[in-house]
């Protein structure tokens, strides 16, 4: 059985700082982060500030790393890649040279062909997981976690080995044999709520408010019919969205707004409507909140 030692999490934002604090809370895994953001930097100074609603807040002190301290990375070694899609290309440039074959690398991001277009870049098999909880970092050092939360896996040996390391009371880890499903459950989530969040500028307990239900019944409808083009069918609903999405987080999309860069859309919205097109269907909802979201973001 393969075992995991220790576990590189790249990507210093809220979901990559929640998944360090919880390795590391586990304690059966080195963690290091790997980042350079001012949040990472914070981290290394006077390590992280823990948030999680109902639970004292905790310092948890991670271990990081910089760039240019990474050392070869062969047996025993998992990289988590964590950070935006947009960044990819520059994260795995960085990564490729340090990369032995025996190193596991797992996408944790969301958006469609992430899992693909990392693989490409680092010239390997990428395992790939759907994180089904909030994070959110509002201050350097200081990371929310909305948990408890579920991480779906694809099915295997390396997601075993990483549930070893990973999984807690706070993070469920499951394992899916049809991952293109559990990919496009958690796109369709993503559909809705980060366009509208980052449009809006709303937490998600007021995305769910009925006002908005139209407009999620257009975005889920547009998504549902292009997954079922893909040979997908996505069990999502408005009322079920409604249910899941109850908490206190602002969905990432907004974030890259509030920090004037690049956001995911092309990866999420704007992957609805390339494939709509591709099966000679038309995605005007996902479309116009595509247009939307790149005037805002880029
Ligand atoms: N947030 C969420 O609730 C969830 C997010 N995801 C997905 O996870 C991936 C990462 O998202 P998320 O963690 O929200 O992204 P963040 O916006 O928190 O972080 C993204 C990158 O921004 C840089 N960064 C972090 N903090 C700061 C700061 N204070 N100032 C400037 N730059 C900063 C870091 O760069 P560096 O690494 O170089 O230090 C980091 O990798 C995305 O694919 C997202 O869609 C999936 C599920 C839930
Ligand atoms: C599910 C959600 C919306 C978490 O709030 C997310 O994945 C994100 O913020 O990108």
């Amino acid at each position: 059985m393969k075992q995991i030692q220790t576990v590189w999490v790249v990507g210093a934002g809220a979901l990559g700082s929640v998944l360090a604090a919880l390795l590391h809370l586990n304690g059966k895994a080195q963690t290091y982060l790997l980042g350079a953001s001012p949040h990472w930097q914070k981290v290394r100074d006077e390590d992280l500030l823990l948030q999680q609603p109902g639970r004292d807040d905790r310092r948890i002190p991670l271990q990081t790393c910089a760039w240019d301290e990474v050392p070869e990375l062969g047996a025993g070694h998992a990289v988590l890649l964590t950070g935006k899609a947009t960044d990819l290309p520059q994260v795995c440039a960085r990564l490729r040279p340090k990369l032995g074959r025996e190193a596991l690398v797992f996408t944790l991001q969301n958006g469609l062909g992430v899992r693909e277009m990392a693989g490409g870049l680092l010239e390997r098999p990428v395992e790939a997981g759907v994180a089904l909880f909030g994070a959110r970092s509002v201050a350097p050092g200081q990371a929310f976690f909305f948990g408890p939360g579920r991480l779906i896996l694809s099915a295997g040996p390396a997601a075993q080995a990483l549930s070893e390391v990973l999984a807690s009371e706070d993070l469920v880890c499951e394992q899916t044999e049809d991952y293109k499903s559990a990919e496009w459950f958690k796109l369709a989530v993503n559909c809705l709520a980060n366009p509208l969040a980052g449009i809006l500028n709303l937490p998600n307990h007021q995305l769910i408010s009925p006002t908005l239900d139209p407009a999620k019944e257009a975005l889920l409808s547009e998504v549902k019919a292009v997954a079922l083009a893909e040979g997908v069918e996505v069990e999502l609903s408005v009322e079920r969205f409604n249910q899941m999405l109850r908490g206190d987080n602002v969905p990432s999309m907004r974030t890259d707004i509030d920090r004037g860069r690049p956001s995911e859309i092309d990866f999420i919205n704007g992957a609805i409507v390339r494939l709509a097109a591709k099966h000679g269907l038309t995605a005007p909802a996902n479309q116009l909140v595509t247009s939307l979201i790149k005037c805002l973001a880029g």
